[in-house]
């Protein structure tokens, strides 16, 4: 099986450290400013706060000057408790009142944008009732239908910025294999593609990110079946075999796809390694500031990905 692991495995930690995880740690404090170029502020409500992703991008858009709007949901009906960021009591709600939460919602603050990073199987039923209800809405979650998903936004005309993948530079390197298997189709015939991806054990679905960065090497003319892909979600694994720094075994996406020519002769390597979420909560923050500006200049494209927010100049 191939490794994931740096060819200087005798480095020591720190070196390893510095080789795979520098993208881990604080929030990075010379982003965009506040709230990008210029300074806006409006509100956000970030479903999914009990979890990883929905705290962590709360926590940033508190740093980044925005209003949270104190509500969130659960999967789970019968939940009582508030969770605490800065200085906002954020009430979790059950499935069950959702629409009438959303909706006084919508009506109290008619600029929210709605972050949501809850689970793959939540990710159709709650975009549906964001476009129901008008709320614009930035989709982290990843998996679910993503073609009804589309049509969901498409068909109601409502406002969503979607992706799989928020690291602003995960997200120039998948552009740069897009752009690579636009520009040079087929160059890749006959090689072999295999592909590892690790994640926290929590993780219910397949890397998304890797699920793009594949077809573009299937564009490049290396077809791939994604069962093939070794998915990797044992702790004690992603320590001996991929390299996870310990402190980041609960949170981290480490992926390689490793290519090879039909006799052997030629081989490419290419990765792209997360520690931490900071990536993901930076990135997020500025989609969100994205999109209201296009909800408040009532653009009429609708529905943008990542790469609509590097091209407007929020890579730092
Ligand atoms: N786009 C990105 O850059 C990016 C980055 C990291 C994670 N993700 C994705 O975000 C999602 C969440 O990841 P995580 O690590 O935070 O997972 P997590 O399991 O830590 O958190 C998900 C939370 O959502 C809650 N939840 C589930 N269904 C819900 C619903 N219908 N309504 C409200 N809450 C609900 C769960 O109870 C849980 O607390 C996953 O799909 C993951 O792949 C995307
Ligand atoms: O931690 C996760 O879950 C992640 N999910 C996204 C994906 O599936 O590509 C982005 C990386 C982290």
């Amino acid at each position: 099986m191939l490794s994931l692991r740096p060819p200087h495995t005798t480095f020591p930690r720190t070196s390893q450290w510095l080789r795979w995880g520098r993208q881990g740690g604080a929030a990075a404090p010379h982003c965009l400013g506040a709230t990008g170029p210029g300074s806006v502020s409006f509100p956000i409500l970030v479903n999914g706060c009990t979890g990883n992703m929905g705290l962590s991008v709360a926590e940033a858009a508190v740093l980044r000057g925005l209003h949270l709007v104190p509500v969130s949901f659960s999967s789970r009906e019968k939940v009582k408790r508030t969770i605490q960021v800065g200085q906002t009591d954020i009430r979790i709600y059950g499935p069950s009142a959702r629409e009438d939460v959303l909706s006084s919602v919508a009506d109290e603050f008619p600029d929210v944008i709605v972050l949501d990073y809850t689970a793959p199987d939540s990710v159709n039923s709650n975009a549906e009732l964001y476009c129901k209800l008008g709320l614009p809405f930035v989709m982290g979650t990843t998996g679910g239908n993503r073609q009804l998903l589309y049509k969901s936004v498409q068909d109601s005309k409502n406002y969503a910025l979607i992706s799989p993948q928020m690291g602003k530079q995960v997200v120039a390197f998948v552009a740069l294999m897009r752009i690579f298997g636009e520009q040079f189709p087929g160059a890749y015939s006959g090689y072999h593609l295999e592909v590892l991806e690790s994640h926290q054990a929590s993780k219910k679905d397949t890397s998304g990110t890797a699920k793009d960065v594949i077809a573009c090497f299937e564009k490049l003319g290396v077809p791939y079946d994604m069962n093939k892909m070794v998915k990797i979600r044992d702790p004690e694994q992603q320590l001996e075999m991929v390299g996870v720094p310990e402190e980041h075994i609960e949170g981290h996406a480490f992926h390689l796809y490793h290519l090879t020519s039909s006799d052997d002769s030629v081989s490419f390597e290419f990765q792209h390694n997360v520690c931490g979420r900071s990536i993901y909560a930076e990135g997020t923050i500025d989609a969100a500031i994205f999109l209201h500006r296009k909800v408040q200049s009532k653009d009429s494209k609708r529905i943008y990905n990542m790469e609509d927010v590097l091209r407007e100049g929020y890579m730092r």
